[in-house]
């Protein structure tokens, strides 16, 4: 006897106890039919409840309902005729494959012996598309311009591509925003490099205009604006500089400088370009630090002072 192959026993649970198949043909075993019958069948088991068919000696539910059901392979593989169904089944030939009126079988067989062909048989009887009018592709857009992204002209935030005119056309495109110098930084003279200025700052040459540090009054501030000979002054948070010699050195030019001449610059620097150290700057260009107008003796230094 080889039923159930010996295989079958890695799937199937092994049974607790030793229960004949004949006990299993005349009582119902209080355990679920996950359990299979041990030992070697002998031929189909038999089931009462079911004559007409070739059931398995486990049933579900026939021991008064007191049985979980569950389902194994031995269930599956025996019909054990307590369900109308399995029995109407049992009497139909296999399952056809791809179902009768599936769209695989209707697309693999469309002729028309099953039934009305679903849409996608059906498609091959629509008319061909309609042919395009050659005219009509003429009339597309066919300006290589008039679609593609363009890989010249000025890009924004950027100046005009050196060596070459101002662009006037930029391929029917919105009009060029004019950004001839985003950051309004001038050209600076020969010998006026930001490296030019480090190297003058480190020279030892007197850049301040004063001997030594000195209090400075408003109104010292404001004369010394750069006007009728005199050196332009400009204060820091406090500190106040000799900002002539930087005037042909500052990348924004020596006209915004100036905009600081005689005042407090720290707000009009601070609008513009936060991020300069101005300190790192205009270290050698220090006057002095601002004081109140009659803490300022005009003609003594910090040092004299203290
Ligand atoms: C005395 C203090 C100042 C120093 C040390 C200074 C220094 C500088 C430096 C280093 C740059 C180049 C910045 C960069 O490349 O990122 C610059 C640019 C510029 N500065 Fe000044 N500056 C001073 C005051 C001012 C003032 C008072 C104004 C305006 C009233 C001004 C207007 C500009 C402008 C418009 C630029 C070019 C645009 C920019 O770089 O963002 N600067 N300055």
């Amino acid at each position: 006897y080889n039923h159930p192959p010996t295989t079958w026993r890695l799937f199937l649970a092994q049974p607790k106890r030793g229960d004949a198949p004949a006990d299993e043909a005349e009582t119902p075993p209080a355990n679920p039919p996950s359990s299979p019958p041990s030992g070697p069948p002998s031929g189909p088991p038999s089931v009462s409840q079911s004559p007409s068919s070739t059931p398995k000696a486990v049933l579900n539910g026939v021991a008064g309902g007191s049985v979980v059901p569950t389902f194994t392979l031995d269930e599956h593989d025996s019909d054990n005729g307590d369900d109308d169904d399995d029995d109407a089944e049992a009497g139909l030939p296999p399952p056809s494959f791809p179902a009768v009126n599936s769209a695989q079988r209707a697309s693999a067989q469309p002729t028309g012996a099953m039934g009305p062909p679903p849409k996608p048989a059906s498609s091959s009887l629509m008319a061909p598309p309609p042919r395009i009018n050659p005219a009509n592709l003429r009339a597309l857009p066919t300006s290589p311009q008039s679609m593609r992204v363009p890989t010249t002209g000025p890009l924004p935030n950027r100046g005009p591509v050196p060596n070459r005119a101002p662009a006037t056309s930029n391929g029917g495109l919105a009009p060029a925003v004019k950004t001839p110098n985003a950051r309004n930084k001038v050209l600076l003279s020969p010998g006026h490099s930001p490296l030019d200025w480090a190297i003058l700052q480190r020279s030892g040459r007197n850049l301040s205009g004063v001997s030594s540090l000195i209090r400075v009054s408003p109104s010292m501030l404001k004369e010394n604006n750069g006007r009728k000979g005199k050196d332009a002054w400009s204060s820091y948070q406090g500190k106040v500089y000799n900002i002539s010699p930087y005037l042909p050195f500052h990348p924004g030019g020596e006209g915004e400088l100036k905009r600081a001449a005689g005042k407090d610059g720290g707000k009009l620097f601070m609008e513009v370009h936060p991020w300069v150290n101005w300190d790192n700057m205009l270290g050698e260009c220090l006057v002095g630090i601002m004081v109140a107008e009659d803490k300022a003796p005009a003609t003594s230094s910090l040092e004299d002072m203290d």
